[in-house]
């Protein structure tokens, strides 16, 4: 008899939902967009309501549409985008729109936590320094300006956590993602008593923490009316997005790392050993196989670049795929294909939404230097595909300035759907960029995770074994001449930032 699986993917763009056989095989999957609300510059919200209604949607579609038998959906996984703030009154009713991870307005409570925990012992214990991005400047920043807010908060969670209480009714959370909450003590795999002393957050707010493959419940029979799931499918820790990324392209041991292109670009290494950058420009959090741990650079504005650009300056390639019946990527990769390395010598800097590796400057935005009368939209869309891996080959190479070795590197998220932008990545990282057939990295991964939950598999290992297969016809090979070209504009583009620190400053002031 064959067991299903179900993996949820909560990203910042999109819920992607999808069922898979125990063989990895996709069965069915299913999307629900949403939007994302910018109420002032440098601010990112979202509405729990709304991944709520996309993740109800998409598992009752999946499992309508695959007519697999409910019985036989062995586990569900849920996987989605880190950092964001949940916040529940005592009816576990939603207090307010979720702020999310790219939202910039916490400099202040970032510099509180500095302050009252000192900035070498928040380091060792939650293993990164105060972020914008991470939960718990978003709590105090919640707690200091919206106190009536702060006080009907009795739970506080993740956005794939707050998914996992409405499907299971439990208040949970797992390693990976609650260390992107700057409340973990990412060591010892726990809450931080001594970080939630120094900051006066009751742990009785937090959600309990498990490893990423156990079992945190099962579907409540409410749900499972709606959904067609049934109350015995079992619903594991899941991970944050970048973990479950990176068990779902088999990066689950050491030397082997990924690349994702989502809203924000990321790359990952696996780490048996934890290593932390003290310059705090990579993060290092809990991985989702059990006892290990990863390092990843971020860059914040990586396929956002992209979609910005459509959505704001590249319109008429929107126009155009309407008009031909195309798709809107063919008609760039078309463009970037005919334009030479270094996009006529136009450079764009991909901070829209400040930016975390290497500059962990809230501050910085978007720069396209060196517009000339002779540059088109298809110079623009280059420059703007190649300032997003030249953030992320920044992000490669303080990984390898650390000492972690990087042997395999994978791609996967919507933008490392594109052949282009994974060749470009491939020259400028100047190693081979691989894929896996299943393109959804995050919903294979806490498939995985779940069939591991599940009793299916023994371990996260076996299962990735079983569970993965790579797409030789998608391999990416290197090509040095490429790379010789490409690092001559990365080393201008490196420089652009240093010139720009001080009126970042300046401009953000205003
Ligand atoms: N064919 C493509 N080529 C390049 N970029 C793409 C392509 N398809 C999607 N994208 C980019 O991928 C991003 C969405 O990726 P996804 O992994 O779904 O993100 P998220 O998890 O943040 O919702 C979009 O911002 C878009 O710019
Ligand atoms: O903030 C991080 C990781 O630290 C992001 O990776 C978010 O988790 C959002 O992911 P996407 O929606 O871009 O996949």
């Amino acid at each position: 008899m064959m067991n299903y699986l179900i993996g949820i993917d909560l990203g910042t763009s999109s819920t992607k939902t999808v069922l898979f056989d125990e063989d990895g095989n996709v069965i069915a999957s299913a999307g629900k967009d949403y939007p994302l609300y910018t109420p002032n510059n440098g601010w990112a919200e979202q509405k729990p309501e709304d991944w709520r209604d996309a993740a109800l949607e998409t598992i009752a579609k999946v499992v309508k549409e695959s007519g697999v038998n409910a019985d036989d959906i062995k586990g569900l996984g849920i996987s989605g985008q880190m950092h964001g703030l949940v916040m529940l009154d005592e009816n576990g009713e939603v207090i307010r729109p979720s702020i999310i991870w790219c939202d910039q307005r916490t400099e202040k409570e970032c510099e509180e936590i500095t302050e009252k925990i000192g900035a070498e012992r928040l380091i060792e214990i939650t293993a990164n320094p105060a972020l914008t991005g991470f939960t718990a400047s978003k709590i105090l920043w919640v707690r200091n300006n919206e106190p009536e807010n702060y006080a009907k908060c009795k739970h506080i969670l993740l956005p794939k956590d707050y998914v996992r209480y409405i499907l299971t009714g439990e208040f949970a959370t797992e390693v990976s993602d609650a260390s992107g909450m700057q409340l973990l003590d990412v060591p010892k795999r726990q809450w931080s008593d001594e970080v939630l002393e120094k900051l006066d957050i009751d742990k009785s707010l937090l959600a309990k923490v498990y490893e990423s493959p156990e079992v945190t419940g099962t579907i409540l029979p409410e749900i499972a009316e709606k959904t067609g799931l049934s109350t015995s499918t079992v619903v594991v820790g899941g991970a944050g997005d970048n973990a479950a990324a990176a068990v779902g392209t088999g990066v689950v041991e050491d030397g082997k790392a990924f690349t994702t292109i989502g809203t924000s670009g990321v790359v990952f290494a696996h780490s048996s050993k934890i290593s932390i950058d003290p310059k705090g420009r990579v993060h290092t959090f809990c991985c989702a196989v059990p006892g290990a741990w990863h390092v990843m650079g971020v860059t914040q504005a990586a396929g956002y670049s992209l979609a910005w650009y459509l959505d704001n300056m590249g319109v008429g390639y929107k126009d155009e795929a309407k008009e031909k019946g195309c798709g809107v990527y063919d008609l760039i990769n078309a463009d970037v294909e005919k334009t030479p390395i270094g996009a006529n010598r136009l450079i764009y800097l991909p901070y829209l939404n400040g930016e975390r590796t290497p500059h962990l400057d809230p501050d910085c935005r978007g720069v396209l230097f060196g517009l000339s009368s002779m540059h088109t939209k298809a110079d623009i869309v280059r420059a703007v595909m190649e300032g997003i891996s030249y953030s992320l080959t920044d992000c490669k190479d303080i990984l390898s300035e650390m000492g972690v070795e990087v042997n395999d590197m994978m791609a996967c998220g919507g933008g490392a759907k594109n052949g282009v932008q994974r060749q470009m990545m491939a020259d400028m990282f100047g190693c081979d960029v691989n894929t896996v057939t299943a393109t959804e990295g995050p919903a294979l991964g806490v498939a995985i995770l779940a069939g591991v939950g599940a009793g299916i598999y023994d371990s996260v290992e076996n299962a990735c074994r079983k569970m993965i297969h790579k797409d030789p016809a998608k391999e990416c090979k290197t090509n040095l001449e490429n790379k010789a070209k490409y690092d001559k504009f990365h080393e201008i583009y490196k420089n652009l930032y240093g010139c720009l620190k001080e009126q970042y400053k300046e401009i953000a002031k205003l």
